[in-house]
C-alpha cells in the first residue's frame, strides 16, 4: 500500500523542488535545509525532506529558530530539533535569536529569523532553505495587501524562490494547509502550535481565524485559491512591468545616473513610478522606507510641476529638478 494521498502530495510538492536544487547546482550531493518551526506544515515539510532527501542524493537537515519570546522556548527548540533528528535529518541546528523592535512585533521576529536562517545556510554550505508556506499563507498575505491598499509587487505575495541566489524555496506554496495539516496527522508526526498563531493580537492570525473565514462563509470555499490565483496573477504583471522599468531607466539616464524628464513623461504613471523607485533606491533611498507617497511627490517633479526645484527623501536623497533632468544624489 502506498502512502496516504496527502502524504504522496506533500512529498512530490518536495521532491520537484529538490530535482530543481540538483539541476542549479553545482554539488553533486548539496545540502538542503527545512526552516521548521515544529509547526504542522513545517513537520511535513521536514518528514518529506527527510524521505526524499537521501534517493536524490541530497544531504537533508534542518534549522529551528529559537525567537526566545516565550517563557520555555529554549527548550522547545531542543525538543524540536530531536523530533528533526529523530526523522533522520543531518545536520539540525537549533539556534537564539535576539527579537529586535523595527516595525512591529511580526516585522521584527520576522526579520531576527531570515538573518538566522541565512547564517545557518551559510554555514552549513546550503544550497536551499525550504520553507513551509502553504497556499493558505499566501491567500492571507493577498487580503492583507488589499486591506492596505498595496500595488501589485505586495499583493504578487511570497515567490517560489526568493532571497539571494534563488536560496529560499517553498513547495508546499500550491498546497491548501489542510492538505499539509493531514499529511502530517497521517504520518502520527508530534507538532508544536505556536499560540501566537492564535493570537488575537497578531493582524496575520486574525485574518486566518476570523477575515478569511467570513469571507469564506459569505463567497464560497474558493475564496483561499482565488486569493492565491491573484498573487500569481500579479506577479506575472509586476515581473513585467519591472523589466518594462528596467528599460526605460537606461533609456532616460544620462551619463551621471540623471533623468530626462520629457522621456519620463511619455512613460504610463506604473512604469513612471518604478523607474523613480528603482532611482532613489541606486541613490541610497532604503526600500523599506521609500513608501508610495515618497515617490508621488517626486513624480510631481515630473507631471504637474509647479516649479518646485528639490525635495528629500528617505536615507538622505535629495532629488533636483534643473534643466529638464532630475537629479539624485546622496547627502
Ligand atoms: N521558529 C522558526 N524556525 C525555523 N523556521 C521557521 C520558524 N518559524 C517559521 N519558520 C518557517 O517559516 C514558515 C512560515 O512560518 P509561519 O509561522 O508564517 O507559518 P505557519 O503556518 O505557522 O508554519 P508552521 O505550521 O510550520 O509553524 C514555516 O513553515 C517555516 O518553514
Amino acid at each position: 500500500m502506498g502512502p496516504h494521498p496527502t502524504v504522496a502530495a506533500i512529498r512530490l510538492a518536495v521532491r520537484r523542488v529538490l530535482h530543481d536544487v540538483l539541476d542549479s547546482s553545482a554539488e553533486p550531493h548539496p545540502v538542503v535545509l527545512a526552516a521548521c518551526s515544529g509547526g504542522a506544515d513545517s513537520m511535513a515539510l521536514a518528514a518529506a525532506l527527510a524521505f526524499e532527501g537521501p534517493r536524490l542524493g541530497v544531504r537533508a537537515g534542518a534549522v529551528t529558530v529559537d525567537h526566545g519570546l516565550q517563557d520555555g522556548s529554549a527548550v522547545r527548540a531542543q525538543e524540536v530539533a530531536g523530533r528533526l533528528r529523530a526523522l533522520g535529518l543531518d545536520p539540525v541546528d537549533a539556534v537564539g535569536v535576539t527579537v529586535g523592535r523595527q516595525g512591529g512585533p511580526e516585522a521584527a521576529a520576522r526579520d531576527a529569523r531570515y538573518a538566522a536562517l541565512d547564517a545557518a545556510a551559510d554555514r552549513r554550505g546550503a544550497a536551499a532553505v525550504l520553507l513551509g508556506h502553504t497556499r493558505d499563507d499566501q491567500a492571507e498575505t493577498v487580503l492583507l495587501g488589499l486591506a492596505r491598499g498595496s500595488g501589485i509587487r505586495s499583493l504578487s505575495g511570497m515567490a517560489a524562490v526568493s532571497g539571494a541566489g534563488g536560496r529560499y524555496r517553498r513547495p508546499f506554496l500550491l498546497l491548501d494547509r489542510d492538505t499539509v495539516r493531514q499529511g502530517c496527522l497521517a504520518q502520527g508526526i508530534t507538532v508544536w502550535e505556536d499560540p501566537h498563531n492564535h493570537d488575537p493580537a497578531y493582524t496575520r492570525s486574525r485574518v486566518r481565524h476570523e477575515a478569511l473565514p467570513v469571507l469564506e462563509k459569505s463567497l464560497g470555499k474558493g475564496v483561499v485559491e482565488a486569493l492565491a490565483r491573484t498573487a500569481q496573477l500579479s506577479r506575472d504583471d509586476a515581473d513585467a512591468l519591472d523589466q518594462w522599468a528596467a528599460d526605460a531607466q537606461a533609456d532616460a539616464a544620462g551619463d551621471d545616473g540623471s533623468l530626462d524628464v520629457r522621456r519620463l513623461a511619455t512613460l504610463p504613471a506604473a512604469v513612471r513610478r518604478r523607474v523613480l523607485r528603482r532611482t532613489a533606491i541606486a541613490a541610497g533611498s532604503p526600500p523599506g522606507f521609500l513608501f508610495a507617497r515618497h515617490i508621488e511627490e517626486v513624480d510631481r517633479l515630473v507631471t504637474g510641476w509647479h516649479g518646485q526645484k528639490a525635495l528629500n527623501l528617505p536615507g538622505g536623497v535629495a532629488v533636483l529638478r534643473a534643466n529638464g533632468r532630475l537629479v539624485f544624489s546622496p547627502s
